[in-house]
Order: structure tokens, then sequence, then C-alpha cells
């Protein structure tokens, strides 16, 4: 189905991103996995074969970045898709009264460098090789992926700095997708409810049978692998375009 794409995916290692990854090249894609270097891109990159290759990156960094499209061509000669995964969560009440501590300004300013700049700086760089492409019959040169989450919409008590940041993503959607336009390049965002990966996991266990619960239908934790079906989904469509697309069960979390 892929066969000759090639994507690259920021937060390729783990969760969301790594089975992103693992989709396209089983769907006959070709994937440069860019993560952390003390991440398990290598591994990852090695259970995928000749198909795959890892760059560790910081996602905040241009140096890290360029280095990472060059790699991508220099291997594979071009890109297709950029997928946006990787990401940090932080959990803080605005101000402990407990401890009387107000919300730490490092880890606010951290969440919002990887999360909304650090999805920025791989957008702006990945569409100067997409827009390189040659235009398919329709025009299109390539999809830029990113992923939001639904604390964009509904962030619960200490998601002020993650709801912040996801949001950024879901309002840079649209004016990204139409100043990209004219060169063929489409870009959509996933505002994914709750998936069962390592992010997840770093939450108690009675809070993840709490948020399990409060899904609708169906009412368990996401698989990654029906978040790299989307992914999938969009790349083929061509008229999904400066949108972003719930993906939650109907899940709306409660405060
Ligand atoms: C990753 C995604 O993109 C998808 C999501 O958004 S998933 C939703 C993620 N939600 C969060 O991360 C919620 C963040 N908030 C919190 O963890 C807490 O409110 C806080 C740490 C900020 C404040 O802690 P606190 O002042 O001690 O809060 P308090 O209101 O007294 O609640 C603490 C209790 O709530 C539980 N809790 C934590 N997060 C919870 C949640 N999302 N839902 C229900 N209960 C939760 C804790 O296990 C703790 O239980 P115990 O008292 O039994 O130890
Ligand atoms: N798991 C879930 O329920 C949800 C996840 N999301 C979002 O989906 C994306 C993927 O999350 P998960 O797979 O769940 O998390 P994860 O923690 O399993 O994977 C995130 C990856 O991003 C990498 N990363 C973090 N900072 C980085 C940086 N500065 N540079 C490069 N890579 C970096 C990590 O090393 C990790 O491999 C995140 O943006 C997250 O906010 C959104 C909604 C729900």
């Amino acid at each position: 189905m892929f066969k000759g794409l090639v994507g690259l995916v920021t937060g390729g290692a783990s969760g969301l991103g790594r089975a992103t990854a693992e989709q396209l090249v089983k769907q006959g894609g070709r994937v440069v996995i860019c993560d952390l270097p003390s991440s398990s891109g290598q591994e990852a990159a090695k259970q995928l074969g000749e198909n795959s290759t890892f760059v560790p990156i910081d996602v905040t960094s241009e140096k890290d970045v360029k280095n990472a499209l060059q790699r991508t061509f220099d291997k594979f000669g071009r890109l297709d898709v950029t997928v946006n995964c990787a990401g940090v969560a932080t959990a803080a009440r605005v101000y402990n009264f407990k401890k009387d501590q107000p919300f730490d300004l490092k880890s606010f300013q951290k969440t919002i460098e990887v999360n909304l700049i650090g999805t920025f700086n791989v957008i702006r760089l990945s569409a100067g090789l997409i827009g390189k492409n040659a235009p398919d019959a329709d025009g299109q040169r390539g999809v830029i992926i990113n992923t939001a989450s639904v604390a964009a919409f509904d962030g619960q008590i200490g998601q002020a700095a993650y709801s912040a940041s996801k949001a950024g993503v879901v309002g840079m959607t649209l004016p990204i997708a139409r100043d990209l336009a004219k060169q063929g390049i489409r870009v959509v965002t996933i505002a994914p409810g709750l998936f069962r990966t390592p992010m997840m996991q770093s939450l108690p266990e009675p809070a993840i049978k709490q948020l399990e619960a409060s899904v609708p239908f169906p009412s368990r934790l996401g698989q990654p692998r029906e978040f790299a079906l989307l992914v999938q989904s969009i790349i083929q469509n061509p008229m999904l375009n400066g949108e972003t697309i719930r993906l939650d069960g109907s899940l709306r979390m409660q405060p």
C-alpha cells in the first residue's frame, strides 16, 4: 500500500510513535525513527529491519532535526510523511496550597518547549524536504501529521501546561495547512483520548482505571495500533486537511 513512501516519526521509539513506525513499514513504507538518544529507538529500528533507521534527536533542536532530515535524504532519497509523536506529560496544581508551592515555571516552559515548539520545529524543517517532491496527479507533495490530545479541549486539574501545549498544536494546524497548501502539503492533527503507552502507565493505577471507565465506548484504553490506523487513513485520504480529529471513544474527561 505504501510502497516507496518514506516517513519520519518523532517519538518513534515508544508508544504511539512506535506503533506508527511499525504500521508504515508493515504497509511497505520506509521509516526514520527519531527520538531522544536515551530512548530505545535503535532497538525499535533494528526490529523493523532494513526499511527503518534510527536518528537520535531532541525535537527542540534545530541542528538535530536538520541532521535527521539530511540522514533521511541520504538513506531513502525523499520524505513523504512526517508524524510528530514526541511529547512529554506534566501534572501539577497551579498552586499547591498544601505545600504552599506554585507550579514550577521551568516545568511549564519545558512542556511548551517539547510539545509545541518542538512540533513546530519539526514541521517547519520537514516542510522544506517534503516540498522538494514532485507533485502527484492531485498536486500533493506530502503530509504532516501532529499529535495533540483531548486535553487540548478538556484538560483535567493539573494539566495547565500539557493542555496549553496541546491546544497550541491544535491552534496552529489550520494556519499551517493554509500556509503549505500552495506546495500541496497537507497538515492534520490527531487528538487522542487515552492510549495504553508508557506515558499513560506513568499515572497511578487507580487513576488509569477511573479514566478507562469514563470512556463511553469502547470502555478501555486505546491500543497504539488504533492510532497508527488513523495515521494510515490520513495518509490515504487526500481530502483530510487543516483539521484536528479526536480519537477517543467519545470520551470527555472530567475535571
Ligand atoms: C496523556 C494524554 O494526553 C491523555 C490525558 O490527558 S490522560 C489524563 C491525565 N490526567 C492527569 O494527568 C491528571 C493530572 N492531575 C493529577 O494528577 C492531580 O490532580 C494532581 C497531581 C495535579 C493534584 O494532586 P493532588 O493535589 O494530590 O490532587 P487531589 O485532587 O487531592 O487528588 C489526588 C488523588 O487523585 C488521583 N488522581 C490522579 N490523577 C487522576 C485522574 N486523572 N483522575 C482521577 N484521579 C486521579 C491520585 O491517584 C490521588 O489519589 P490518592 O489520593 O488515592 O493518592
Ligand atoms: N498515551 C496517551 O494516552 C496519549 C498520548 N498523547 C500524545 O501522544 C504522543 C505520544 O505519546 P505516547 O506514545 O503515549 O508516549 P511515550 O512516552 O510512550 O512516547 C513519547 C516519546 O517521545 C519521546 N520524546 C520526549 N521528548 C522528546 C524530545 N524532546 N525529543 C525527541 N523525542 C522526545 C520519548 O523519548 C518517547 O519515546 C505524545 O505527544 C503525547 O502527548 C496524547 C493523548 C493521549
